[in-house]
């Protein structure tokens, strides 16, 4: 039996819960185009400055934020990490004086609660914009639809929801932290045109082309973590790493129960990326001695499950991790319910083998009705190879 995660939606007061609901896309029908042609451009313009700090701002979301007086940008801001001020106010900053009687375009409602900043709304009003253009409305039960309502009892115009899909798309991994209370689980793999991620004899160098390789750093860049079991350490020795000098380091977590391990893995002789590894409670205390000295955290959890493993990253404030584990390990991640995205990139090769590693291992199922079905499934061409991408269905419990 496959696990299905539920929405906790029962923080949220009625309307509120509604706001979020349909923000989200759960339980509500395709929308309207909303705002003119000007204002997506320069929503789409926040999504760019927001960007800038991928995989940087966990626990908290990707923001950007765009000041227009007179039909001219006057400030730009984007959210930089947790901790640090918010969109609105270095766009405010930027703007000066210039954004009395000003616009401003957010990708994510501002903020209306003390949190480790003062709340933008209140930043908002004090400056006196005119109106505020809204990307999404924030899930975050702390704001929820609460910004907005102060923005508009003070008398300033709020129009929400301009290229909202997009602004959800960029911060999904944030709405899914805060309805589920797990990070978005990503499960990516390489596989040949008869899906099969290695050899008979174990060997995957390499699978797809140069560029799917490069899209895959590229995509690590924007995960808080990546993980992997013992298995992928013992049969790949892979660096996990983004090979990219500028870009955000994403934790490498392993897992292993008895910690049987190689001693000389790339994992922790390459510091240029922090690392984790998962253990039960008293795992081969030599191991653990010799990881730490190699500068690898360790961290002893009562039962090693892929479940509890997101668990504990979700406690550490992550948004987003990476299954990059083997077949064994992806079933139980996806039986569990830790993945929620899929990414397969497959290249038009095939090498047969009925032994060959597949990227998926049992799942139990005897009868095709029982197949897991992806929804809202894209694809394209990337180098020679194809990528796959789709969602596992998600429910809303808003009893
Ligand atoms: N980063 C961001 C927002 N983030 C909102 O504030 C919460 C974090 O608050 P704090 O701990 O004070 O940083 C976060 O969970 C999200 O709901 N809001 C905004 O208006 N603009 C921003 O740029
Ligand atoms: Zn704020």
């Amino acid at each position: 039996m496959v696990a299905q995660a539920d929405a906790s939606l029962v923080n949220y007061t009625q309307e509120s819960k509604h706001l979020v609901e349909s923000a989200v896309g759960l339980n509500s029908p395709p929308k309207e185009k909303i705002g003119s042609d000007f204002d997506s451009r320069m929503m789409l313009r926040c999504l760019e400055l927001a960007r800038r700090a991928l995989g940087r701002t966990s626990p908290n979301p990707l923001v950007g934020a765009v000041i227009v007086k007179d039909g001219e940008i006057v400030g730009e801001g984007f959210h930089p990490r947790a901790g640090e001020p918010h969109a609105e106010v270095f766009a405010l900053r930027a703007a000066g004086d210039r954004a009395r009687g000003a616009t401003i375009y957010v990708s994510l409602e501002p903020c209306n609660h003390y949190g480790r900043t003062p709340p933008c709304s209140e930043g908002l009003i004090q400056a006196g914009v005119a109106k505020v253009v809204v990307g999404m409305v924030d899930p975050n039960p702390l704001v929820a639809g609460g910004g907005i309502a102060r923005l508009r009892a003070a008398g300033i115009e709020v129009l929400v929801g301009v290229e909202e899909a997009a602004c959800h798309q960029l911060n999904e991994a944030f709405v899914h932290r805060i309805l589920y209370k797990r990070p978005l689980g990503i499960l990516k793999y390489a596989m040949t045109l008869d899906g099969k991620i290695a050899t008979t004899s174990g060997h995957s160098a390499w699978v797809t082309s140069q560029e799917a390789r490069s899209e895959v750093h590229q995509l690590r860049a924007t995960c808080d973590a990546i993980i992997v079991g013992g298995n992928t350490v013992r049969l790949d020795n892979p660096y996990l790493t983004t090979r990219q000098v500028e870009a955000h380091k994403p934790l490498r977590v392993v897992m292993s129960r008895h910690l049987n391990l190689p001693e000389n893995a790339h994992l922790w002789q390459t510091a240029d990326a922090p690392t984790l590894v998962l253990t039960e409670k008293g795992a081969n205390p030599d191991f653990q001695e010799l990881l730490l000295k190699q500068g690898v955290e360790v961290v002893e959890l009562t039962s090693l499950t892929p479940d509890k493993a997101m668990a504990y990253l979700y406690e550490r404030g992550f948004c987003s991790v990476l299954w990059e584990c083997g077949g064994t390990l992806a079933a139980s991640a996806i039986a569990q319910g830790a993945v929620q995205k899929v990414l397969a990139f497959i290249a038009p090769k095939i090498i047969g083998g009925s032994i060959a590693p597949t990227p998926v291992g049992d799942l139990g199922f005897t009868t095709m009705t029982e197949a897991l079905s992806l929804e809202r499934v894209r694809w394209r061409v990337v180098g020679s190879d194809c990528l796959v991408e789709g969602y596992f269905p998600q429910k809303a419990n808003s009893q």
